[in-house]
């Protein structure tokens, strides 16, 4: 499902460049859901990013699901993105004055009748527990309830690929833990691909496969490339 191959990401800050990932081969396979670990500033959100085609490697090749990421322009990475990858964030990103049907349908394909749209919004609101939500604002929610309306945003189109930056960051816990038992059993009964940046080790605990940065970033590893 995601292949990287030789990959080097550096930033140029100041007139200086800042060698931050260095990544010689990883793959990760179809169906599977692991948690990415790391101390801050190692350049966890930098491959979340490659690997969605936000930002460009300076060399190396980023395959998902079969597409060559990496020789993509930035009009095809846009809309590789939107057929591809679905991102879920720390702090949610839903749109304050929408409802959370209307945040969740800005994203729907054009194609979808209403009918469709209805059915499988109706469908994924009562799977992750908001069915008599979907007329409320964010602000009306819990920050548990906003972050399950931003899990129906992001799968509601079947992506290949999820990616979450520390989606359980700003919850406490016990919610922190039910949202992600929840994320895992969706994955695993939809056969989603699954990418999720964690600082915390319980919940990384919670995943059939953990990585750290350490073991797969070549810099911190101090081996030269
Ligand atoms: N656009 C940019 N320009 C310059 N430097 C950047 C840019 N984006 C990221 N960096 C630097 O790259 C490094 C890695 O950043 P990244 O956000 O990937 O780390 P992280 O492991 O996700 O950190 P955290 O756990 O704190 O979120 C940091 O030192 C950061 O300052």
């Amino acid at each position: 499902m995601i292949r990287l191959q030789g990959i080097a990401k550096s930033f140029r800050l100041h007139g200086q460049t800042l060698p931050i990932l260095q990544v010689a081969e990883w793959q990760i396979l179809k169906g599977e859901c692991l948690a990415l670990m790391g101390p801050s500033g190692c350049g966890k959100s930098t491959l979340l990013h490659l690997l969605s085609g936000i930002i460009t490697a300076d060399q190396g090749e980023v395959w998902v699901d079969g597409q060559p990421v990496h020789l993509f322009n930035e009009s095809k990475r846009d809309r590789f993105r939107a057929d591809y990858i679905g991102y879920i964030f720390q702090d949610f990103h839903l749109i304050s004055s929408l409802t959370v049907k209307q945040n969740v349908e800005l994203i729907l394909p054009r194609t979808w009748t209403k009918k469709e749209r209805a059915e499988k919004l109706g469908y994924w609101l009562e799977r992750v527990g908001l069915a008599d939500r979907g007329n409320h604002l964010p602000s009306q929610l819990s920050r548990g309830q906003q972050q399950r309306a931003a899990i129906v945003r992001a799968l509601i189109t079947k992506p290949p690929l999820l990616l979450a930056d520390e989606p359980t960051g700003s919850l406490d816990w016990e919610t922190a833990s039910e949202m992600m038992s929840l994320l895992l059993e969706i994955c695993k009964d939809e056969q989603l691909t699954l990418l999720t940046v964690t600082h915390d080790r319980h919940i990384a605990d919670m995943f059939p496969r953990r990585v750290h940065m350490q073991d797969l970033n070549d810099l911190h590893r101090g081996v030269s490339v």
